[in-house]
C-alpha cells in the first residue's frame, strides 16, 4: 500500500509464552489428525468438546433448513481449552466470537450477542487455542433472568408500562440501560492492559489475555459523561485515541488516553456540518499529524435508541439531506485544518489515511481509504442473521469498493471519494480489513467470503477462496527482520461447511496457503481482534 503504516498495525508485534491451563480432569483428549501443512501431518489433543449440548437446527421462516455453517450460530459452551501442534513462532491471537442466544433468547444481527473470546497461540511449533465467555453485567443478567436485560445493538427489554419507559428514558440518558457487552473488538493498550470494547463507553472490560478471564469493568477516571465512542480507537504504545459522538450538541470530541492512565484529555472538538446529530463512528483514520473525523449521513437516532423494536437502521437514520463531511484536526492543537464536503457514503472500517506531500515535503491534503458500501445502508439489514443463514445460492451482498477520499488542504469545499481499485479484482464485496488484507467476495453469496490482499499501488487483489467457507477478519503477521510490507503470515478463522472450523495461514507475500488447523467444533462468526506479545 503506498502510504504510511498505520499505528495500529505497527503495534501487532511477535512475542512468545502464552500458556492456557486446562481442567485435566474433565478432559476429553483424544488424538486425531487435525494439522495439515504442506510438508507434513500433524496430531492435536483437544479437550472438553463433549461438553458439547444438542443444539437443534435453525430454519428459515419458509421452513427450510438452515445453513450448517457455525458462523451464524452461538458457540455452544462458554468454555473450552485445547492444544494442537504447527509450525510456527506466532504468539497469542485474540478473537472475537459470539454467543447469539442466551436461554430461549435469540438476537437477530451479527452486530448482537454475548462476547466470546477465542485465543489462539503459536509457540515452538504448538497451538495453543481457547475461548471463554466476556462476564459483562448484560451477559450475567440475561443468564440470571434468562431475558435480555439491557439494550443491544438490535434489541431492547420491553417497557411493561408507561412509568416505566419514562424511567427507561432517563436510564438511556445516564447510560444505565445500555449493554456493557464488550462484543466488538480487543485492544492491547500501551501499558500491556489488554481491553474489550464495544460502542457503549460503559462496554469496556479488562481481560487476562493468557487466560481470557474477565477481570473487570474498564473505568475511565475522567469526568466525561456521554455514552457511546467509536468501536475502534487507534492504540500505539505510546497512546489511545478516540472520537466521542456528542448526541446533545452534534459533534465530535477527540480524545487521547496514555499509557498507564484511565483519564481521557480531550485534544479537540469538531461541530457537525449536518444534522440532526452525529455521523455514525465506528472507526476513523489517523496519519501521522493529524485526526480525521468523518461526518457520514447515516446518523445517530436518539427516538430509534429508545425504541423497543428494532426500525429498518436500528439506532441509525439515513439523512442524504444532511451531506457528508471529512474534518481533519491536527494532533498538536486539536485544531480543524480542512472541512471538506463529500459525496455520501456508507462505511464501518477505515483502512488507512496518509498526509499527501508536494515536491517540497509540503503536506497538500489527505488521503484516507475505507471499505465503502456505495452509499448504500441496505448493508444493515443484510447483516440480519436470518439472512446470513438462509442463504439459497442468490447473489444478494451489495456492492461494496474500497473507497478512497482525497481531502485537499487548499480551502476548497469539496473533496473526492472515488474507489481505489476496480472493486471487480475482489468480487466488489469489502469490508473487515487489517490494511492489505480484507474480506472480499466469490459470487454469488449473501456475505464476504474470501481473503483478499488488495495491492493500491498496481491497483490489482490476490484472493483466497474456500466454497462455502466464510472466513473471519484477517490478520497480518510480520516476519521479524521482515522488510517487505507482505514478509509474514496472513491469519483467519474459517467457519467452514457442517458446523466445521479451522485456523488457516496464508503466505503474507504469495497469499498461498501454508497450513491450516482444525478447531474441534465450529465458532461463529467474530467481529475484531489484537495481538498481544508475551513476555
Ligand atoms: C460494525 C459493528 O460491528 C458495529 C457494532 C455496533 C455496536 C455494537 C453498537 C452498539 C450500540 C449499542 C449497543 C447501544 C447504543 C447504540 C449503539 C452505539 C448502536
Ligand atoms: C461484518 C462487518 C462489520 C463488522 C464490524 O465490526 C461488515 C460486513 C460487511 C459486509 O460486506
Ligand atoms: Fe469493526
Amino acid at each position: 500500500m503506498a502510504s504510511s503504516m498505520s499505528a495500529a498495525t505497527a503495534s501487532k508485534t511477535f512475542g512468545s509464552n502464552a500458556t492456557f491451563s486446562g481442567d485435566v480432569k474433565e478432559a476429553i483428549a483424544f488424538k486425531k489428525t487435525v494439522v495439515s501443512t504442506k510438508r507434513s501431518m500433524r496430531e492435536m489433543i483437544i479437550t472438553n468438546v463433549a461438553t458439547r449440548p444438542p443444539v437443534s437446527m435453525p430454519v428459515t421462516e419458509s421452513g427450510q433448513p438452515e445453513t450448517k455453517l457455525a458462523a451464524w450460530t452461538s458457540v455452544r459452551q462458554e468454555k473450552w481449552e485445547g492444544e494442537l501442534v504447527v509450525e510456527g513462532e506466532i504468539p497469542i491471537w485474540l478473537k472475537w466470537s459470539r454467543l447469539w442466544h442466551i436461554g430461549d433468547y435469540n438476537f437477530r444481527h451479527l452486530f448482537d450477542g454475548y462476547a466470546t473470546l477465542v485465543g489462539l497461540h503459536f509457540e515452538n511449533g504448538k497451538l495453543k487455542a481457547g475461548h471463554r465467555q466476556i462476564e459483562s453485567e448484560a451477559y450475567k443478567a440475561a443468564k440470571n433472568n434468562k431475558k435480555l436485560c439491557y439494550r443491544e445493538f438490535s434489541e431492547a427489554p420491553k417497557a411493561e408500562n408507561f412509568l416505566s419507559y419514562l424511567g427507561d428514558l432517563a436510564s438511556l440518558f445516564s447510560g444505565a440501560s445500555l449493554t456493557d457487552n464488550a462484543n466488538t473488538g480487543v485492544i492491547k493498550l500501551g501499558d500491556g492492559r489488554v481491553v474489550c470494547l464495544t460502542e457503549t463507553i460503559k462496554g469496556s472490560i479488562e481481560i487476562n489475555p493468557h487466560t481470557l478471564e474477565t477481570i473487570g469493568k474498564f473505568e475511565y477516571t475522567d469526568t466525561y459523561s456521554g455514552i457511546i465512542h467509536s468501536a475502534h480507537p487507534i492504540v500505539t504504545e505510546s497512546e489511545f485515541l478516540t472520537l466521542l459522538p456528542d448526541l446533545i450538541k452534534p459533534g465530535y470530541v477527540v480524545v487521547r488516553m496514555e499509557p498507564g492512565e484511565n483519564e481521557r484529555k480531550v485534544i479537540g472538538r469538531v461541530d457537525c456540518r449536518g444534522g440532526p446529530s452525529p455521523g455514525w463512528v465506528h472507526s476513523f483514520p489517523v496519519t501521522e499529524h493529524y485526526i480525521i473525523v468523518p461526518e457520514m449521513p447515516l446518523r445517530y437516532c436518539a427516538q430509534n435508541l429508545l425504541k423497543a423494536e428494532p426500525t429498518p437502521l436500528y439506532k441509525f437514520q439515513w439523512h442524504p439531506e444532511s451531506k457528508a463531511f471529512m474534518h481533519v484536526m491536527c494532533k498538536a492543537t486539536g485544531n480543524i485544518v480542512a472541512s471538506v464536503e463529500v459525496p455520501l457514503f456508507v462505511t464501518f472500517h477505515f483502512i488507512n489515511a496518509y498526509e499527501d506531500k508536494d515536491e517540497d515535503g509540503r503536506v497538500t491534503g489527505i488521503i484516507a481509504d475505507c471499505c465503502e458500501h456505495n452509499a448504500n445502508t441496505t448493508i444493515l439489514d443484510m447483516l440480519k442473521l436470518q439472512n446470513l443463514r438462509s442463504f439459497n445460492g442468490d447473489d444478494v451482498l451489495a456492492d461494496a469498493r474500497v473507497g478512497r477520499f482525497t481531502i485537499p488542504f487548499d480551502g476548497s469545499p469539496m473533496g473526492k471519494l472515488e474507489a481505489a481499485l476496480d472493486p471487480n479484482e475482489h468480487g466488489k464485496g469489502m469490508d473487515i480489513t487489517d490494511m492489505l488484507n480484507a474480506c472480499g467476495a466469490e459470487r454469488p453469496c449473501n456475505f464476504p467470503n474470501t481473503l483478499t490482499k488488495i495491492d493500491l499501488v498496481n491497483k490489482t487483489a490476490k484472493n483466497w477462496y474456500d466454497e462455502g467457507a466464510v472466513p473471519s477478519e484477517p490478520f497480518f503477521v510480520p516476519r521479524p527482520g521482515a522488510t517487505e510490507e507482505d514478509d509474514g503470515a496472513v491469519i483467519s478463522m474459517i467457519s467452514d461447511k457442517n458446523d466445521e472450523g479451522y485456523a488457516l495461514l496464508l503466505d503474507g507475500s504469495s497469499f498461498e496457503e501454508i497450513a491450516r488447523a482444525k478447531f474441534p467444533y465450529g465458532l461463529p462468526y467474530g467481529l475484531h481482534g489484537c495481538w498481544v506479545p508475551m513476555k
